[in-house]
């Protein structure tokens, strides 16, 4: 039984974490509220209606967060309708625009109310809202980037793609063309590489507009916050650095707050899912009986929209792979399926067939506990960051076939920067899955293997006392500290 760390005394400054409402950015910003409630300091987590009502479904936050002295969930309106579906890409046009309408006037106001006062907001960094409240207001920011930091630096020079003719794509481009504006990416980003926003024909395109200018306003912010460590991303951070006066690099978050928590076992699944699903852990039993590293896990996260005949390529191409895989479909991945069961889908029967012989399928899975697991060995992943952190933190290497955002970026870091796995972006065909699985799990695993055993190594060493990040995240709670505006009340 693992010992949790004695908790420290709570400092009375306040901090207040504001994330976008979706999967990937709250449950990144709760692990760094955790790590943050750990520290001792005073803990407001402000959420969407929507997504506080299912984490309440399905997960144990209330609990898990009663122990920390002064820690408060509060919820707000996030301005989506809600008969929306909340994936896909139209997801993203209706929550900026709600968010900007709704959110910001209330937002400001519950900061004006609030008791005790917020000394710190954590925001979003894609929420511009949240910088120009705290600016009007007087109150520190810190941005946190939930995205990657190759990621981060391409969509911060989108301004100067466009400056130099690079960008717009035009439609009969070689995508292969390579991008020279993006300062230590010169070498090897082609356009099909650059985040999926930069694809639009027009380069005034609200959504390309809108996360450019936020990605700049980054850098007025106190300081900023990202997922990530300097093992895998010093090159692009030391660029960074010359934009960004204050910097805290304090991941990989899921392993930072194992460690801190469970200081004696790191191995330990640690603290419970932020799942806004019902997670089907039947999938561990399963797992059990499979040999060692034979399984490719595959799922997109929770945002992708993928259309039936994508599904279906890459459902073929795991059955005629012949190895063995664990699929995760989301009800919600298939526009089609929107409100449907298996029923509803008719699904080919050599797929079904080749699932029972070799498969195994869930909507939702345990996945950091999947890719610890030791039948797993290999990835087939979105190139959602969380999704690529956790794999990196496991060792286990990837294919990947990014849908849209930063996963562009993500899978192409991957592959030619990393050496951790392959990039399957823009092609989707059974015959390509096919051949990309047997690549990964017998031509060039060993070679895969080796890296990604080497990167989930320093990985560790990060977040162990004395790591970077670990330091990192100490000099981050000092900071708050010093912005108490409430001492002596
Ligand atoms: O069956 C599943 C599938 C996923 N997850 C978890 O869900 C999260 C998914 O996050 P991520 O991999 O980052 O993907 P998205 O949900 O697509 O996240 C959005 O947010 C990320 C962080 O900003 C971006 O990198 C992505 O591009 C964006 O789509 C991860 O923690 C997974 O462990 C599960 O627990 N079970
Ligand atoms: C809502 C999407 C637009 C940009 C966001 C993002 C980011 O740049 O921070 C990454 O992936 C998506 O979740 C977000």
């Amino acid at each position: 039984m693992e010992q949790e760390q004695q908790l420290p005394h709570t400092s009375s400054s306040h901090v207040l974490i504001f994330p976008l409402p979706a999967q990937g950015h709250v449950n990144s910003m709760l692990k760094l509220a955790e790590l943050l409630a750990h520290a001792g300091l005073k803990v407001t987590f402000l959420n969407s209606h929507f997504i506080q009502r299912q984490l309440l479904r399905h997960t144990d936050i209330l609990s898990r967060f009663a122990k920390y002295v002064g820690f408060q969930f509060k919820t707000i309106l996030d301005g989506v309708p809600n008969d929306h579906p909340r994936v896909g890409d139209d997801f993203v046009r209706k929550l900026f625009d709600g968010l900007e309408l709704i959110t910001k006037p209330l937002f400001k106001e519950m900061l004006v109310n609030s008791k005790p006062k917020v000394d710190c907001i954590i925001g979003d960094g894609v929420l511009g809202l949240a910088l120009d409240i705290a600016d009007e207001l007087g109150i520190p920011i810190i941005q946190f980037r939930t995205i990657s930091a190759c990621s981060l630096w391409a969509y911060f020079a989108i301004p100067d793609m466009i400056h130099a003719g690079e960008l717009p794509i035009k439609g009969n481009e070689d995508m292969d063309r390579l991008i020279t504006s993006v300062p230590g990416m010169e070498a090897f980003l082609r356009c099909r590489d650059l985040p999926s926003f930069c694809r639009a024909s027009d380069t005034k395109d609200s959504i390309l507009q809108q996360v450019a200018q936020e990605t700049r306003k980054n850098s007025e912010a106190h300081g900023l916050l990202l997922n990530t460590f300097e093992d895998l991303e010093g090159p692009i951070l030391s660029h960074m650095r010359t934009k960004f006066p204050k910097i805290y690099i304090i991941g990989p978050l899921n392993l930072h707050l194992k460690t801190r928590l469970f200081k004696s076992d790191q191995t330990s699944s640690g603290p419970s899912s932020n799942s806004f699903r019902e997670v089907d852990r039947s999938c561990l039993s399963w797992l059990d009986k499979q040999p060692k590293g034979s399984v490719v896990y595959v799922s997109f996260g929770s945002v992708a929209v993928l259309s039936r005949e994508q599904v279906f390529e890459l459902w073929f191409g795991l059955v005629n792979s012949g190895k063995r895989f664990l699929l995760v479909l989301r009800p919600d991945n298939m526009p089609e399926n929107s409100g449907r069961d298996d029923k509803g889908v008719s699904i080919p029967i050599e797929l079904i067939e080749g699932t029972k012989k070799r498969g195994y399928r869930v909507s939702w899975a345990p996945q950091e506990d999947v890719l610890a697991h030791e039948a797993v060995g290999g990835f087939l992943t979105h190139s959602g960051w969380n999704s690529t952190l956790e794999s990196v933190v496991e060792g286990v290497p990837m294919i990947c076939w990014p849908y849209f955002a930063d996963q562009q970026l993500n899978s192409r870091f991957v592959s030619k920067v990393w050496g951790l796995g392959l990039d399957m972006k823009d092609l989707c065909d059974r015959e390509v899955v096919e051949k990309m699985v047997n690549e990964l799990m017998v031509e060039k695993r060993e070679e895969f293997v080796k890296s990604a055993a080497k990167m989930a190594n320093y990985a560790k060493q990060c977040v162990t006392v004395g790591g970077s990040s670990y330091c990192n995240l100490d000099r981050l709670v000092e900071d708050i500290k010093l912005m108490n505006t409430n001492l002596g009340k």
